[in-house]
């Protein structure tokens, strides 16, 4: 049995939704598909769930947004028109999303996730609904009939274990089962939505859960490419990577596959098939518990933007415990998260995802990491990118920083951090949002040209 989730491009029209239709018709193993909203038709194209958050703001700000509900409504009555349903699956979203912003907004961010995942269950009912006219036995399944247990953590929750037991159940059912993405309930019946890009995460868990054979993931690009398309010229494909490549590389930045989609399938052992809707025969790229070795040190490089630094020194910092614990505990105090903190003898920074927007709360930090810890010094840097090269074969490779640094030095690139840290997988550099994509084609350059 094999779970296939569509994305976003995936599902953004008619045309689209017919080659999912064959796709799976063309597979009767492919028993549980897990939709996304209707996303982007061409790149300057606004993906619905882009739509339904505009939509939501309108009504949370002013009670009304007649033009962003009209214009989620005829996306999805041109899929319909083109996939020639009847009128009456238009006159069911329409109404569910009426019904749904016209409705209780005590509590925003319930109110917004409601929204948002309005996007995957609607169009989850009219992919249902066409398999159906087709002739095919398909059926429309919600997450809370289902079980999907997720915590409530509105827009970043997280499957709670009893999800799996509760989706077992799916494996017996007759019908091929279109399943929303991105969203779940609490144990208490609230709707709760994953991070964005989550309905990646929807199929990992539903595959997990039905001990499925693959985890199909089905997007609009042939492979997961070395780097970035946007960034890189024609990069290579990559045919096989282990899960700690993927992860890795899907945290630092290649949004083709959500970084948290991997653990649920990882832990069941299920390995997973990123492939193209658009010209399904293309093998795709294949990750795997343990892949062959090859002689190639590095197999990816990915990057990211928006993070921020706080270097903190203090003379004999290696000798004071609890040091870390308490500079932390400042970060805890104002809710800030941090990613990764490599240190020195006498100096340690901090490297978080830019959460300091407000320059008096960056101040206050400041103060108190001066008043508390006794710094010596303490700086904080914005506009920083970090940029990851991945590679199983790294540890067995001399030289990989090496090469690296050089070719970011010939490139005129400056390195404010390097984090070659306790993952064996990866090296991370920070540099200059200014720098990001100077960097990323000299590290593609120096490892795959
Ligand atoms: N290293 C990479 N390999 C492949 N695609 C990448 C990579 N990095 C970023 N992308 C982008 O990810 C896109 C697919 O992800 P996404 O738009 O979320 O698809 P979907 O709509 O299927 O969820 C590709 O079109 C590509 O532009
Ligand atoms: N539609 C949601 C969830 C998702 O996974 O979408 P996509 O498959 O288009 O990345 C989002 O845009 O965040």
């Amino acid at each position: 049995m094999k779970v296939a989730k569509f994305g976003g491009t995936s599902c953004a029209s008619a045309d689209q939704i017919r080659k999912v239709f064959n796709i799976v018709n063309s597979d009767p193993t492919r028993r549980i598909i897990v939709v996304s909203a209707p996303g982007k038709r061409f790149s300057e194209d606004t993906k619905v769930t882009d739509l339904l958050i505009r939509c939501a703001e309108q009504y949370l700000a002013n009670g009304e947004g007649t033009k962003e509900y009209e214009a989620v409504v005829s996306r999805y009555r041109e899929i319909a028109e083109g996939l020639e349903l009847s009128g009456e699956i238009v006159d069911v979203i329409s109404t569910d999303l009426w019904e749904l912003l016209n409705g209780d907004k005590s509590n925003p961010n319930r109110f917004m996730d409601a929204v948002k995942a309005s996007g995957e269950d609607n169009n989850a009912k009219l992919v249902a609904s066409f398999f159906q006219s087709q002739g095919v036995a398909a059926r429309y399944m919600s997450p809370k009939e289902a079980g999907l247990l997720l915590s409530d953590e509105s827009g970043k929750a997280q499957v709670l274990p009893e999800s799996y037991e509760n989706l077992k159940a799916l494996r017996d059912l007759p019908e091929v089962i279109i399943f929303p993405g991105f969203f779940g309930y609490t144990p208490e019946g609230a709707l709760v939505t994953f991070s964005r890009g989550g309905s990646d995460i929807t199929g990992s868990i539903l595959a997990a859960g039905v001990q499925a054979d693959l985890y199909e993931n089905f997007t609009d690009v042939d492979s997961v490419f070395a780097a970035n398309p946007n960034i890189v010229y024609q990069p290579q494909e990559i045919s096989i990577l282990s899960y700690r490549e993927m992860r890795e590389l899907s945290y630092a930045g290649f949004s083709v596959f959500h970084d948290e989609a991997l653990i649920p399938a990882f832990r069941a052992g299920i390995p997973v098939n990123i492939k193209n809707t658009n010209n399904p025969s293309a093998p795709g790229t294949k990750i795997v518990f343990e892949r062959p070795k090859t002689d190639q040190p590095v197999v990816g490089i990915a990057s990211d933007s928006g993070f921020a630094s706080i270097y903190v020194s203090k003379f004999l910092m290696n000798r004071e415990i609890g040091f870390g614990r308490r500079l932390l505990q400042i970060l805890e105090d104002f809710g800030f998260s941090y990613e990764h903190t490599p240190s020195g003898i006498d100096d340690i920074t901090v490297i978080m995802h830019d959460q300091l927007k407000d320059k008096e709360v960056e101040n206050k930090i400041v103060k108190r990491i001066k008043e508390e810890l006794c710094a010596d010094d303490v700086v904080v840097q914005h506009g920083l990118s970090m940029i990851m090269i991945v590679g199983e074969g790294m540890r067995h490779s001399v030289g990989t920083t090496a090469r690296a640094t050089k070719a970011l030095a010939k490139a005129e690139v400056n390195i404010e951090m390097i984090n070659q840290g306790s993952s064996e997988v990866s090296i991370m550099f920070g540099v200059k949002k200014v720098d990001e994509i100077k960097a990323v084609q000299a590290l593609y350059d120096e490892f795959f040209n």
